[in-house]
């Protein structure tokens, strides 16, 4: 059977989502949980875009083995660099080049001529191979681009080495057939060599996934994608969708991958919740709903064989129904620890040891503790209390059935300890009216979402917010078992997200 190569871009492309922010610290563990997915390739950042960036690829390519580590690079020299010492670490450095080859980013965005682009395609690509083993050359925006040109563009990449050829539909215009149809001719007209074909797919029209299994029909050998679909605009292909379509009819496809999809669940709900990006119900796969059944007909159906209206079973892609952890008050540390393992976590023995009292005093409030609870405690313990400038040490909020609330709050920050109170027309707004008086930061609420985590009438609630600053969003997000002590908290880590950008942007990717 074919292989066909997973390069999976969720580090980078799917951080181009509107709001993501992802710390060095973040990407590496979603990075490690990629490398327990099986992903060939994981294009870990844009190395030159920031020190932050930098760092995160670096990172990755220094801890995560046996996969490819690859950083983004516009066809420049500085960037060439730069993604080469970011990723040299790694046991496959990959330098993945790109430059627009269609005639609306050529005109009107680069400003160059076509020669002039063919020209600096081939010193790219020479230049990155006398650096790395692997590099992909990306004719961004070949969607829309020329045909005849896109060729002369391949052949002088692939004649300056380029070890894979990316033919990127980056606005989402084409349309399966078509998109396919330019791989077919694309190998008739080009001596490809050993390089790799690969499609990279955008959703604006809601083909990306289709648009990438209409490439690897017409015999592409890798495919980019995105864990949970995420990514600029309307998104990348998602990952999981395109995988388990592909083992689903291997029938049609007639080849396979090295992706462990029992692993998909768990990436799916590490990438949302460090991301920030909630996964729909509906979403294909990974959704809440993805496995649910609702009419009366279906579940008769399903109750007496599963597979009438279930084409997945769900435990192939991780999702354990029911599965859920006997801990509680009564647990220990031993058994405690081994469960945080099992779920994928490397901890110190300090995060440990405040993990574990965070779960005693849950076990108070909550009468069971579940495995979506250890999780969100474990982030909270891990990502949530990293570099704060701010830290809430005290809240109070008084609100009843009329629109007037108020809050006092406690926030120690770089001032030292300030104590605000304000009023508002919710709980919320008084406590983000407090926070940004204690604060002085200037920063204005654009988003605020509130959800259980876990079933049950005493489930913990994650609030997720965005705060706008200067037309940039952060995002911030906190879960506990009090709902308003969850919104102050994510607010905060909104702002300290913020802050960090401003006071030290090596410390946050973007
Ligand atoms: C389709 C994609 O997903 S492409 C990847 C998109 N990702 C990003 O942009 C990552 C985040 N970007 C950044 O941090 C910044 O844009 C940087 C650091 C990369 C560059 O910042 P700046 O130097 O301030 O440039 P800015 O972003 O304003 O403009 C881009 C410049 O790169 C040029 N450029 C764009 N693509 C390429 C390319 N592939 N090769 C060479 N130059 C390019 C543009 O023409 C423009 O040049 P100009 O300044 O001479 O007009
Ligand atoms: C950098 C390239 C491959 C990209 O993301 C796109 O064209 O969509
Ligand atoms: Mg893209």
């Amino acid at each position: 059977m074919k292989h066909i190569q997973i390069f999976d871009t969720t580090l980078r492309d799917g951080e181009q989502s509107p709001g993501v922010s992802l710390t060095a610290g973040e990407k590496l563990e979603i990075a490690r949980q990629l490398a327990k997915l099986r992903v060939d390739v994981i294009e870990a950042g844009y190395a030159a875009a920031s020190p932050g960036d930098f760092a995160a690829v670096q990172t990755i390519a220094r801890a995560v083995k046996g996969v490819s580590v690859c950083s983004l690079a516009r066809a420049t020299e500085n960037d060439i660099l730069r993604a080469y010492e970011a990723c040299s670490p790694s046991d496959a450095p990959c330098i993945h080049l790109f430059l627009a080859t269609s005639d609306v980013h050529m005109q009107h965005k680069l400003r160059m001529t076509r020669d002039q682009v063919l020209q600096q395609i081939d010193s790219a690509v020479r230049f990155a191979r006398t650096k790395v083993p692997f590099v992909e050359f990306s004719a961004e925006d070949s969607g829309r681009t020329d045909f005849d040109f896109l060729v002369q563009a391949v052949k002088t990449a692939v004649s300056a080495g380029a070890t894979v050829i990316n033919l990127p539909d980056t606005v989402g215009y084409l349309l399966p057939q078509e998109y396919a149809q330019r791989f077919i001719r694309m190998r008739e007209q080009v001596e490809l060599g050993s390089a790799l074909l690969s499609a990279h797919c955008h959703d604006d029209l809601g083909l990306a996934v289709a648009n990438t299994l209409a490439a690897i029909s017409a015999g592409v050998d890798q495919v980019e994608v995105t864990m949970n679909g995420i990514g600029e605009r309307a998104g990348n292909a998602s990952l999981e969708e395109v995988a388990v379509a592909l083992a689903l009819r291997a029938d049609m496809y007639g080849v396979d991958t090295k992706l462990e999809l029992s692993q998909i669940a768990r990436t799916s709900k590490l990438v949302s919740r460090l991301t920030g990006m909630v996964v729909p119900g509906n979403k294909a796969v990974v959704g809440a709903n993805a496995f649910a059944h609702e009419s009366g007909i279906h579940q008769d159906g399903v109750l007496k064989e599963r597979t009438t209206y279930e084409i997945i079973d769900p435990q192939v892609v991780g999702v354990v129904e029911n599965k859920q952890l006997v801990l509680g008050k009564h647990s220990g540390r031993h058994a405690f620890f081994k469960h945080v393992e099992e779920l994928g976590y490397v901890l110190s023995d300090q995060d440990l040891q405040n993990l574990f009292m965070r779960f005693k005093e849950l076990c108070d409030k909550k009468k069971q503790v579940t495995e979506e609870d250890i999780l969100a405690l474990v982030d909270e313990r891990v990502y949530g209390e990293a570099q704060h400038t701010y830290t809430l040490d005290y809240l109070h909020v008084s609100c009843g059935n009329q629109p007037l609330s108020t809050a006092t709050v406690r926030v120690t920050g770089p001032q030292g300890v300030r104590e605000e109170a304000a009023v508002g027309n919710g709980p919320v707004e008084a406590i983000y009216r407090a926070i940004d008086r204690a604060t002085g930061e200037e920063v204005e609420l654009a988003t605020y979402q509130i959800s259980s985590v876990t079933p049950g009438q005493d489930a913990l609630g994650e609030v997720r917010v965005q705060v706008r600053v200067n037309h940039r969003l952060f995002t911030g997000r906190h879960v506990a078992s009090d709902v308003l002590d969850a919104s102050a908290r994510a607010y905060i880590d909104a702002i300290n997200r913020y802050t960090i950008m401003r006071v030290a942007p090596a410390l946050l990717v973007k």
